[in-house]
C-alpha cells in the first residue's frame, strides 16, 4: 500500500502558524485519530489535536480534502497549528507513530501530484523555481511555467508533429514508390515553420539568467575607484576601499536586485604589472578570468586599454585632478553621487534586455536540450526523401516533446528534479 506522508509545509518554526500536510490513504484516519472527529470536505474547522494518551497537543485549524481532486491527487489533510517548534514536533511525532504514516521526503507531495497526473513535469519544474524565486522577474517566469503556459505550447507542438507523422505514415502505407513526393504541398512548409518556432524558443534568454543575475565585472588599474563604485552599486560595504593601491586582492561578488532585475556585481583586483607581490599576482590572474565570464565589463582604466564590448567609465569625477577621458560612456562619482542615477538606469536597462520578459516563460537547461533535440531531428527529417527516415526523425521529435512534459521519464530524472524541492513541498 502507498505510504501516507506528512511534513511541515510552511516556514520553519518558530512561526505564528505551521501547516502540516498529510497525504495518502491514511490521511483521513490520521486526522480522526488526532482530533477524535470527522470533518466536512474543504471547510475549515477548529479542533483540539491529541496524542494517543489523550493529551492535548494544540488547538488547530483543520482542513480535510478527500481525493482525488486535491493538490496531490490523494486524500489530504491540513493541520494549521501554532508554529512553535515543540508544537510542530509533538504533532509530527504522533503522526510518525501511526501505521503506514511517515515523514515526507523533499518534493514528495509534488512528486505525487505529478505521478497522479495533477501536474506535468514542466509545471513541476515551474513550482520548484517559484519556491526559490527571489526577484519579481523570476516569480513571473516561474508562475507562467507552473501555470502550464509552456506545457500548452508543447502540447500544441506535439499535435503538429503527430499530424505530420500521420501524413508520412499514409505515404508509407499506400505508396510503393518509397518517395515523399506524395506528401501534401504544405508538408515541407509546416516542418520549416515548426523548426523555426523551436529555434526562436532556443534564442530566448535562459531561465538560469534569472537565478544567476546579469553579471557585471568592475575592472581597471589600482586606485581607480572600482571598489567604491562596487559598494555604491550594491548599496553595501562589501569591498574594502582605501587610498593604498592594491587594496582589493580577491574577487568579491555580490548579488542584488535593482528594480526587480537580478544582478551579480563583481569587484576585482587592480590590473597592473605586479612584480614582487605574489598574492597580488594571483588576484590579477583572477581578475583577468572574471573579464571572460562577464556579461558586461565596467572599465575604469585608460580608454585605449578598454576590453572589447566594455563600458568605458570615467570615475572619481569630483576629484579635480582626475584626467578627463575624451569620450567615456559615463562620467560618475560614487562619492558625490554625480552621474550615478543615469548610470544606474543604463545598467538596469542593459540587464533587463538580457532577461526573459516579465511574465514570459523561460526554459531551463534540460528543457533547452530537449527543444534543441527536437529542432535537430526536424532538421534531419527535412534532409531526407526516404519516408522511413522522415518518420523515424519525427518519432525523435515526438519523444523530445514527451520528455519536456514528462510523458517519458526515468526515475533518476525524477529524483534529480524533486530532490531540488524542500521538505514539505
Ligand atoms: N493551505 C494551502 N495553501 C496553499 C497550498 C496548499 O496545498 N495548502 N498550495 C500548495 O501547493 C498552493 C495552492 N495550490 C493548490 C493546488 C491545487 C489544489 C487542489 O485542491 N486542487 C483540486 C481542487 C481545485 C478547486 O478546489 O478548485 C483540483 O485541482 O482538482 C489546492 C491547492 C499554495 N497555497
Ligand atoms: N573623492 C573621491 N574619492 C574616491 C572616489 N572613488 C574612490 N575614491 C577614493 O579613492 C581611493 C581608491 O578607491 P578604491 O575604490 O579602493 O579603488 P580600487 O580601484 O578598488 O583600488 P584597488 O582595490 O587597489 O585596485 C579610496 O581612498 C577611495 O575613497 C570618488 O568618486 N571620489
Ligand atoms: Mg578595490
Amino acid at each position: 500500500m502507498t505510504d501516507t506522508i506528512f511534513a511541515l509545509s510552511s516556514g520553519a518554526p518558530p512561526a505564528a502558524i505551521g501547516v502540516i500536510r498529510v497525504s495518502g490513504p491514511q490521511a483521513g484516519f490520521a486526522l480522526e485519530a488526532l482530533s477524535g472527529r470527522e470533518f466536512e470536505p474543504r471547510l475549515a474547522k477548529l479542533a483540539y489535536l491529541r496524542d494517543e494518551s489523550g493529551e492535548i497537543l494544540d488547538q488547530a485549524l483543520v482542513l480535510w480534502f478527500p481525493g482525488p481532486n486535491t493538490a496531490t491527487g490523494e486524500d489530504l489533510a491540513e493541520l494549521h497549528c501554532h508554529g512553535g517548534r515543540a508544537v510542530v514536533a509533538a504533532i509530527e511525532r504522533t503522526l510518525d507513530r501511526m501505521d503506514g504514516v511517515r515523514r515526507a521526503q523533499p518534493g514528495e507531495f509534488t512528486r505525487r501530484a505529478f505521478a497522479n497526473g495533477r501536474i506535468d513535469l514542466a509545471e513541476a519544474e515551474g513550482l520548484a523555481d517559484l519556491l526559490s524565486a527571489e526577484t519579481e522577474l523570476k516569480r513571473g517566469a516561474a508562475m507562467a511555467m507552473a501555470g502550464g503556459a509552456f506545457s500548452a505550447k508543447v502540447e500544441e507542438w506535439r499535435s503538429r508533429i503527430l499530424a505530420l507523422s500521420a501524413q508520412v505514415e499514409a505515404v508509407l502505407d499506400f505508396d510503393d514508390e518509397d518517395d515523399v513526393s506524395e506528401l501534401p504541398a504544405t508538408f515541407l512548409e509546416t516542418v520549416v515553420a515548426l523548426h523555426g518556432e523551436l529555434v526562436d524558443w532556443l534564442a530566448r534568454p535562459p531561465a538560469e539568467r534569472l537565478g544567476e543575475g546579469y553579471r557585471i565585472v568592475l575592472a581597471g588599474p589600482p586606485n581607480a575607484g572600482k571598489s567604491t563604485l562596487f559598494n555604491a552599486l550594491t548599496e553595501s560595504e562589501a569591498a574594502i576601499t582605501s587610498p593604498i593601491a592594491g587594496t582589493t586582492r580577491d574577487v568579491i561578488e555580490r548579488s542584488v536586485a535593482i528594480e526587480g532585475i537580478p544582478f551579480t556585481f563583481v569587484d576585482t583586483a587592480g590590473l597592473h604589472e605586479a612584480h614582487s607581490d605574489e598574492i597580488e599576482k594571483i588576484g590579477i590572474d583572477r581578475a583577468q578570468q572574471q573579464l571572460g565570464r562577464a556579461d558586461l565589463v565596467l572599465w575604469l582604466g585608460v580608454s585605449e586599454a578598454a576590453p572589447a564590448g566594455s563600458w568605458d567609465i570615467e570615475a572619481q569625477i569630483d576629484i579635480p585632478a582626475t584626467e578627463a577621458k575624451p569620450s567615456p560612456r559615463f562620467r560618475v562619482s560614487a562619492v558625490s553621487g554625480e552621474g550615478m542615477d543615469a548610470f544606474r538606469g543604463a545598467i538596469v536597462a542593459e540587464g533587463r534586455q538580457a532577461m526573459p520578459k516579465p511574465g514570459e516563460v523561460a526554459l531551463n537547461k534540460r528543457q533547452r536540450l530537449l527543444v534543441a533535440e527536437a529542432a535537430s531531428a526536424l532538421d534531419d527529417a527535412r534532409m531526407h526523401s526516404d519516408p522511413l527516415l522522415v518518420a523515424e526523425n519525427f518519432r525523435r521529435v515526438r519523444i523530445a516533446f514527451d520528455r519536456l512534459i514528462g510523458r517519458a521519464t526515468t526515475e533518476d530524472m525524477l529524483d534529480a528534479l524533486f530532490g531540488r524541492f524542500c521538505i514539505g513541498k
